[in-house]
């Protein structure tokens, strides 16, 4: 339902805000829930994790640590029908040139059923992000949670150098 949407969205927004402001990447908060129970199974945000951890991210890793299992093998412990609500969408490419968060989703294809987004990714680091398409295409829906926007881009992008 609707109500459902938001108020997961607006949990990932508040993830969002924990993250450190940084110029080269954005503030992002994930939430994977478990469809079945309705309960959530990870949170994460933008640099929760040592490393340079994407939300999404971090919300797969905490699950394979607490699963005992490498994060591509996650389908095998989890049950089967999640949604991953993230702030912005997953991101396709990284500058960074770690694995990007689309590929770590689509490793889950058939157990992450639906990607909730709150916006596009904008094109400050990556002017095309083409991961929409690559989930579509893989039977995984991205579904816009509408009424965000205006504050999750604020929070994505705080810590970029205003011009
Ligand atoms: N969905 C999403 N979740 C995140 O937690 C995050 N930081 C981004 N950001 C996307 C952006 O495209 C990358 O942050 C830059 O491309 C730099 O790449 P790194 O983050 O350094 O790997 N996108
Ligand atoms: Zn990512």
């Amino acid at each position: 339902q609707p109500g459902d949407h938001r108020a997961y969205m607006q949990l990932a927004l508040s993830l969002a805000q924990k993250s450190p402001p940084k110029p080269t990447n954005y503030r992002v908060g994930a939430v994977l829930v478990d469809l079945s129970s309705d309960k959530i199974l990870a949170t994460g945000y933008t640099l929760e994790l040592p490393g340079n951890t994407h939300a999404e991210q971090c919300c797969l890793i905490k699950l394979a640590e607490q699963h005992g299992v490498p994060e591509e093998r996650l389908s095998e412990v989890l049950p089967s029908k999640l949604a991953l609500y993230t702030t912005v969408e997953p991101c396709s490419k990284r500058l960074s040139g770690n694995l990007p968060c689309v590929e770590r989703v689509l490793r889950l294809a058939g157990t992450i059923r639906t990607v909730y987004v709150g916006i596009m990714e904008p094109e400050t680091f990556v002017t095309e992000n083409t991961g929409r398409k690559s989930l579509q295409d893989a039977g995984i829906p991205v579904v816009h949670v509408e009424g965000l926007e205006a504050d999750i881009l604020e929070v994505a992008t705080a810590g970029h150098i205003k011009s």
